[in-house]
């Protein structure tokens, strides 16, 4: 049995004098944590509505003082902060908070996704991740070539389950269509605007298709798990096979048409795009068929002939064909979380006491975190959290 308890802040602030690290500003609430020579001082202001919190590292080996790229949704300020460092390649953070998201964090400092990111930015780059209770169900990718029926199978789930099912509204460079609304089908955007985005980290994955660029937002996907539903994809082979190297841990599906030409009738009788554009779309669709089918990238293929009959066959891989199944994600229970307590690990339980050392006979209230499940760091989410009170003892 190991154990490891939560830093007391002053010893280090006393030791390295990390003030030199953040503005006078955040002198209210820090905590640390030291993996191998790298000391984490994460902390916020006293001022809760104002100030998220911030993040810096300290070199012990050479003294220097780094501030690290930041990605996904800083969590905001707040008075009770402790930090624990968790197989090394990420910091729990526990916080004053109701629910197991709002009050449980994760600093991503050396996953897969985060080592992926230091390679593109060259510099340290950290990533915040909300703590999910359970195993959330699955984000569902659609891929298939244009005018195969992606987007008709997704808006038929969607508008059937609409409390179940959120859309990952994808960035774009491609012009509106008539009926399209920005922020609703896509986020059109510009072309330097997003490649900046892209250097800044802020994607999960992103393709060149049909010649423009396309790509998934961190805070498209967190949206919606943010509302408790299950969140779709509608990207390109490219994409997916980035999502399918990823921690997003998604089920992907490919979406094949009957025949190349009943795919021609159906792109033209939509009447989106110019004869150029079909043309080069029916060009690529080539190449993403045999992608889709023999590429591996896929765990499913579907034949979309019949619509309704493709719509049932979509139901039932996603587990919602019979009316007993298609419950909506259960709410996270609350836990309320007080600003004064005290954070220990033992093997994989992370016992938080939230009891009042100043009332001496008050009643110990403990509530353990059980992270030996805990599923990848899906971009801004890491699954798989298991959350119990013990009331008193
Ligand atoms: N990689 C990637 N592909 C995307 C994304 N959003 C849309 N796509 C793909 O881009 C392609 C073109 O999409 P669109 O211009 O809406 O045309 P459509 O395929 O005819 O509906 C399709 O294969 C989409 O699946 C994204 O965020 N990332
Ligand atoms: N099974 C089907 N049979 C006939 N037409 C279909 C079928 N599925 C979709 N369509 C039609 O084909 C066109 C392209 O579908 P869409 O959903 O826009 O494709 P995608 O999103 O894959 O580009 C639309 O006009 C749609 O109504």
């Amino acid at each position: 049995m190991g154990e490891d308890t939560a830093f007391i802040v002053n010893d280090l602030q006393n030791q390295i004098g990390f003030e030199n690290g953040f503005s006078s500003k955040f002198k209210g609430c820090k905590t640390t944590t030291t993996i191998g020579d790298k000391t984490y001082v994460i902390g916020g202001g006293n001022d809760e509505s104002t100030l998220s919190v911030e993040v810096r590292i300290f070199y012990q080996a050479t003294g220097n003082w780094v501030t690290p790229i930041v990605l996904g949704s800083k969590p905001n300020a707040c008075k009770g902060l402790s930090a624990i460092s968790l197989n090394d390649d990420r910091i729990l953070i526990v916080k004053k908070g109701r629910t197991p998201d709002d009050c449980i964090l994760f600093l991503e400092v050396d996953t897969w996704f985060v080592r992926e990111q230091k390679k593109t930015q060259g510099t340290e780059v950290v990533a915040w991740s909300k703590g999910v209770m359970g195993d959330a169900e699955k984000p569902v990718v659609i891929s298939g070539p244009s005018g195969v029926g992606k987007g008709t199978l997704i808006s038929m789930l969607m508008k059937e389950f609409p409390s179940m099912f959120g859309f990952s509204v994808s960035h774009t460079t491609r012009a509106p269509r008539g009926m399209e609304k920005d922020g609703v089908h896509y986020h059109f955007t510009e072309q330097s605007i997003m490649d900046k985005e892209i250097k800044d980290g802020k994607f999960v994955e992103y393709a060149s298709v049909h010649g423009n660029l396309y790509g998934t937002s961190i805070e498209a996907v967190e949206v919606v798990t943010d509302a408790g539903k299950r969140c779709i994809l509608d990207i390109d082979v490219q994409g997916a096979r980035s999502v399918r190297a990823s921690s997003l841990e998604a089920i992907l599906i490919f979406i094949c048409p009957p025949s190349m030409k009943e795919l021609e009738t159906r792109l033209r009788s939509r009447g989106t795009e110019t004869e150029e554009q079909i043309l080069k779309r029916l060009r690529n669709a080539e190449v993403e068929m045999e992608q889709g089918k023999l590429s591996g990238i896929f765990d499913h293929i579907l034949y979309n002939d019949n619509l309704d009959d493709c719509y049932e066959s979509l139901k039932k891989l996603l587990g919602i064909d019979g009316a007993a199944t298609a419950t909506q994600i259960s709410a996270h229970p609350g836990i309320d979380l007080p600003a004064d307590h005290s954070v220990s690990k033992m093997d994989n339980k992370i016992i938080i006491n939230c009891g009042t050392p100043e009332l001496e006979k008050a009643p110990e209230s403990l509530i353990v975190l059980d992270v030996s499940s805990l599923k990848g760091g899906a971009p801004g989410r890491t699954r798989g959290l298991d959350v119990y009170a013990i009331d008193s003892f």
